[in-house]
């Protein structure tokens, strides 16, 4: 599928629609609108809620935040981007059909807890073949398990009106949060799997037609469906193995004296390894990664794979470990108790630059130290506080009912200094850049002594916080002499 011609396809008058206005359905369709400006594209969700915020005048409240996403939306808004709950009128009236719903863990039944649930998609399957008379492209945008365009094939197959043809593509995104708007501008690729069959390759080309309006040719990848489906789940894997890795070196760092910044430099400078997400930290969160190594591993055993399938699932332990060990290095250090300790957690968001809060690991950590009876205090530059605590439900199962004192044992703050003020501890959850201009000094007079640093993110100054007098520890890094190992 590497030889699709896109010369001479138009896109001027298209019609596109996508189901489903979250994270990537928002983002990615407001960019498309902006590259093309000919194309009139609908967003379109069950929430009236979200697409309310996402049509709310004042900027500030669109559902998603993300640097320069404001800026794009009020270019398009109202122009050739529109935001809507009319999902059957908008699929109806569409020439090419993105699905970008949520494909999450399943919950129940087979494959619980691993295998990506696409009733959703399959819900939209259904919706566009009752309500669609005429063709249309339907572009799988979601993150999927392999062959889920086939479900999607023989459902719309089996429900659609005679007369009425589709092409299945898949299309999966590669954003990542807090940078979506640099990463739709300039993907390091766009890619595209298709049926080989003629009307397969011309949906490609079709496409393949409205990215090349701001993305070079040469950048948009053409496959055949399984390729494509699985190269998602792939590269997730891959860059969140590196995160593990990088993480269980931190380990052996903190027991021998390496610093793992340093190892991570040395190693990332041969260009055949390369120095991108090789930062340790406390463990990767976010709503991707886990959930789609999950998927993966599920997929390999099967597929009777239960050596692929293990070698994967490492990725997850190695993680899950990194939390823990985290936050037990908290309490250790903090004389095996931190019953009744306040310790201020800064930044709750599982990245910077994003209010997303999914398997973020300050929740976890958050659980570890609620259930050790600690007084958490947390400022998060955009995260508030129902955010917070409906996260710490969803994915740690801590609720007032089976966390006594809740409200009082976990409070948000309006500043890092308010977190701080009669603290033992402060921890850094996120690596928010503001963190690494706060008043440490302020900080040290206020909490109680001795004060600790936790730094999950490595973002501070240490030596600076070592001279104000607090005792630092650091992921991956050696402990100040005066301090345990953590
Ligand atoms: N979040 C990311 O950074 C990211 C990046 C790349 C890929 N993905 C993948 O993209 C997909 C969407 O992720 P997201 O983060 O945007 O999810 P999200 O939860 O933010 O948004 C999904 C939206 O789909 C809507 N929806 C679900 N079923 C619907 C239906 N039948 N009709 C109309 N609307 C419906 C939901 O109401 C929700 O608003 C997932 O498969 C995810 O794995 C996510
Ligand atoms: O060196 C690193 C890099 C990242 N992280 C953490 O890893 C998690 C995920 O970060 P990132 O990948 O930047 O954000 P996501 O928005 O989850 O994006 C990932 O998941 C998306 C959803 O599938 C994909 O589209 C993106 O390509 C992929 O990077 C976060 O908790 C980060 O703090 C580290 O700990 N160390």
């Amino acid at each position: 599928m590497s030889d699709i011609d896109i010369t001479g396809v138009k896109i001027d008058g298209l019609k596109v629609a996508c189901i489903g206005a979250g994270y990537v359905g928002g983002p990615t369709m407001a960019v498309i609108a902006m590259k093309c400006p000919t194309v009139t594209v609908t967003v379109l969700d069950i929430s009236e809620e979200r697409i309310a915020a996402w049509n709310d005048e004042d900027l500030d409240n669109l559902p998603v935040y993300e640097p320069g996403l404001a800026a794009v939306v009020a270019e398009t808004r109202g122009r050739n981007l529109f935001f809507s709950t009319d999902v059957e009128g908008a699929v109806a009236a569409a020439d090419i059909v993105f699905v970008s719903v949520n494909t999450p863990t399943k919950l129940h039944g087979v494959g619980k807890g691993r295998a990506a649930d696409v009733k959703n998609l399959e819900a939209c399957a259904r919706t566009i073949a009752r309500v669609s008379s005429s063709n249309k492209i339907i572009v799988e945008k979601s993150t999927v398990p392999i062959k889920t365009a086939e479900t999607i094939r023989r459902v719309l197959e089996a429900n659609k009106r005679p007369g009425c043809e589709f092409s299945v593509l898949s299309n999966p995104e590669f954003l990542a949060e807090g940078t979506a708007v640099d990463d739709l501008f300039e993907p390091s690729r766009v890619l595209i799997g298709g049926e080989d069959k003629p009307a397969g390759r011309t949906a490609v080309a079709q496409l393949a037609a409205v990215y090349n309006n701001w993305v070079a040719r040469e950048r948009i990848i053409t496959t055949n469906l399984w390729s494509s489906e699985l190269s998602k789940l792939v590269a997730n894997a891959f860059l969140a193995q590196r995160i593990s890795s990088i993480n269980s070196i931190s380990a052996l760092c903190e027991r021998t004296g390496a610093d793992v910044s340093e190892v991570a430099r040395a190693v990332g400078s041969d260009h055949r390894i390369g120095p991108n997400f090789l930062k340790a930290s406390l463990g990767f969160g976010g709503s991707c990664f886990q959930k789609d190594i999950l998927n993966l591993v599920y997929l390999a055993e099967r597929f009777g794979l239960p050596e692929v399938a293990a070698y994967w699932e490492q990725v997850i332990a190695m993680n899950e470990w990194q939390k823990r060990r985290f936050a037990e290095g908290m309490v250790s250090s903090m004389f095996n108790s931190v019953s009744g300790k306040r310790i201020a957690l800064l930044g709750f968001a599982f990245k910077k630059d994003t209010a997303d809060v999914r398997e973020t690991a300050a929740a976890y950590v958050s659980k570890f130290l609620l259930e050790e009876r600690a007084h958490l205090r947390v400022y998060d530059p955009k995260v508030r506080l129902p955010a917070m605590l409906s996260e710490l439900d969803y994915t740690c199962g801590v609720t007032p009912e089976n966390c006594p004192d809740l409200a009082t044992r976990f409070v948000s703050c309006a500043s890092a200094l308010e977190a701080c003020d009669g603290a033992d501890a402060l921890a850094v959850m996120t690596e928010w850049d503001e963190f690494a201009s706060i008043d440490f000094e302020a900080a040290f007079a206020a909490m109680r002594k001795p004060a600790f640093v936790f730094d999950g993110r490595n973002v501070l100054d240490h030596a600076k916080l070592r001279a104000i007098g607090f005792q630092v520890y650091v992921i991956g890094k050696p402990t100040s002499p005066s301090a345990t190992v953590m």
